[in-house]
């Protein structure tokens, strides 16, 4: 018996894993979905065209960047629709707009008329009836000096010469975000509490709390 079936994880689950920069979503997805097997959608950093551009010039490239990650995210979207499920996320959609656009329109790095425009456009897209939620969004947070550690190990350029200010104020908005967040069931998650490099058995205890926790979900009507 496979993980899945062990701790009853519907077979076309959509779980999405959230969290901040370099909190470990990737390493997460990847172990979930060897586990449970199923498929996975990655945010692409290596091949989007705009990232390295946008951390040398926030202003410039703010609106160019959203709307480029707003299209992957919707191809990825019918994908995940066209195969019927049983995909592990890597980042939702929501954080594009509750986290990036916003902190980059409110310290005035992105223009109020494109911020307008991005929202406009995410809203037809996004939140209607069309687009589904996740059936569990598994939020992943720790402290900070833990996560710009990580950032630092990861080693992307165009992150180590970003200000630690930046991470500051996205670390905080993370904290608050999650608090109000409400389009799905919200699985929480501490990385002191399981160390995927080095514990194989770590990956096992995340699948049980899962399994428990949308059997509660499912019974509260979530
Ligand atoms: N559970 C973990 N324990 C220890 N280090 C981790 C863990 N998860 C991720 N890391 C390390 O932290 C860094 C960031 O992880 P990553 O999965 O790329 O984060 P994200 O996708 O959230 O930006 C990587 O160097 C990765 O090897
Ligand atoms: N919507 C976004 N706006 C700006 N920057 C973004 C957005 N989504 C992701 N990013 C950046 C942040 C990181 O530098 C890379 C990849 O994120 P990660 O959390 O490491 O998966 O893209």
């Amino acid at each position: 018996m496979n993980l899945r079936e062990k701790y009853n994880i519907p077979k076309h689950a959509v779980i999405t894993v959230a969290g901040t920069v370099g909190v470990g979503k990737s390493t997460m997805t990847r172990a979930l979905a060897d586990s449970l097997g199923f498929r996975t959608s990655y945010e692409k950093v290596d091949t989007n065209p705009y990232l390295d551009r946008f951390y040398e010039d926030f202003e410039k490239w703010s609106f160019h960047l959203q709307i480029y990650f707003l299209a992957e995210r919707f191809k990825e979207q019918k994908r995940m629709f066209e195969y019927g499920g049983g995909f592990i996320q890597d980042r939702s959609i929501y954080e594009d707009t509750g986290i990036f656009a916003k902190m980059h329109y409110e310290k005035g790095t992105m223009d109020p008329v494109d911020y307008n425009t991005y929202t406009e456009l995410f809203e037809a897209m996004v939140m209607t009836p069309y687009f589904p939620h996740p059936d569990v969004l598994v939020y992943l947070e720790g402290s900070f000096d833990q996560i710009i550690g990580r950032i630092k190990e990861r080693g992307r350029p165009m992150e180590q010469s970003t200000p630690i200010e930046y991470w500051e104020e996205m670390y905080e908005r993370y904290n608050r975000w999650i608090d109000s967040f409400n389009a799905c069931p919200v699985l929480r998650l501490d990385i002191k509490d399981y160390d995927l490099m080095t514990d194989p058995t770590a990956i096992e205890d995340v699948v049980e709390r899962m399994g428990h926790f949308m059997k509660q979900a499912d019974l509260l009507g979530k």
